[in-house]
């Protein structure tokens, strides 16, 4: 027999009767989420701690597990940068994008499509999940071409960035199926073109036509800040379209941040009903943001 000394559990001060009134308490959610489909994004910068990865991994389970349909989109930037410092390459971004020359896009399929997958894998199937790794290829699900990308503050002027893609179509057959066979599917952003060709996407980009097109109840967008900040830093709660017009002109968002908010927005004006960019290094961030009442980050709106 094993024990553990109460002062080892986190939650060791709260009575079991309290337990049972708190997991109570998550029961309209359970009811209101059931059956439908949830796409959680699960940037590289918060999977960065193993104890944070295994209570995401957990609350995935979870979800799965009382009738909700969790996917999972990953992405891996910060992971990604260290295999290219190992080859004495330094990663690059224009406007949220990394250049990817033909070493790189080697080196993001490898390190997407293994490592930084299979641990988020791993970690679902000994929480007691069946997670399925993809990659957009697979089931032929994520058709790109090259991004045409123009300067944000001068369009005469273009970028070339590289085999960035562009997403220009989505066949969600392969996560349905999964999905309804009780798996979780565990996307990495990696798409092709008409000559076969690999891209490499934004991983919030995907996330969000994949919400979009899966006609998805929630998306979520877990990332290392509390949400969307102001130029004071201060949390901004809740934004329009209108608002976020203007946190692009006054140069507010930058980085990562920009392809966020815009997969975002795009994914609200679609007709996902709750977007939400939230802060992954809080323990349980995703059962916090589903199961009950606590708001937290920053909810994007169409209007
Ligand atoms: N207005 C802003 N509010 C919050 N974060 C911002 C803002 N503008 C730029 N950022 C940057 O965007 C980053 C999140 O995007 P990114 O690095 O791509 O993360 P992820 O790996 O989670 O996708 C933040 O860590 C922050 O540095
Ligand atoms: C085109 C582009 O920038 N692709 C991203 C794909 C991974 C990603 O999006 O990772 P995060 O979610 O951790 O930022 C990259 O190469 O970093």
């Amino acid at each position: 027999m094993s024990t553990a000394s109460p002062a080892e559990t986190p939650t060791a001060h709260i009575t079991p009767r309290e337990k049972a009134e708190i997991l109570a308490q998550a029961l309209p959610y359970i009811r209101k989420y059931h059956g439908k489909t949830l796409v959680i994004k699960y940037g590289g910068n918060a999977m960065t701690d193993p104890a944070l990865q295994q209570d995401f991994a957990e609350d995935i389970v979870l979800l799965k597990l009382v009738g909700m349909n969790p996917i999972v989109v990953h992405g891996g930037g910060p992971q990604i940068d260290e295999a290219l410092s190992r080859l004495g390459k330094k990663g690059t971004f224009i406007q949220g994008m990394r250049v990817t020359d033909e070493e790189t896009m080697e080196v993001v399929e490898w390190v997407l499509g293994g490592e930084v997958q299979q641990d988020i894998v791993g970690l679902i199937n000994a929480a007691g999940g069946k997670a399925v790794g993809l990659t957009g290829r697979d089931g032929g699900m994520i058709r790109a071409r090259k991004l045409k990308m123009l300067d944000k503050n001068d369009p005469s002027i273009e970028h070339d960035v590289g085999q960035v893609g562009e997403i220009t179509a989505i066949d969600p057959s392969v996560v349905q199926a999964l999905q309804d066979d009780q798996f979780i599917p565990v996307i990495s952003p990696i798409g092709f073109g008409e000559k076969n060709e690999s891209y490499n996407i934004n991983a919030d980009l995907v996330a969000s036509k994949l919400a979009t097109v899966l006609k998805a109840e929630k998306l979520m967008l877990l990332t290392n800040t509390p949400g969307v900040l102001d130029k004071n830093g201060t949390l901004l709660t809740d934004l329009t379209a209108r608002e976020i017009d203007g946190l692009f002109e006054d140069g507010t968002i930058s980085g990562g941040m920009l392809p966020k908010i815009a997969g975002a927005l795009d994914a609200a004006k679609s007709g996902v009903n709750a977007v939400h960019i939230i802060d992954g290094r809080v323990p349980h961030a995703t059962l916090l943001e589903i199961l009950t009442e606590q708001a937290f980050g920053t909810m994007i709106r169409s209007h």
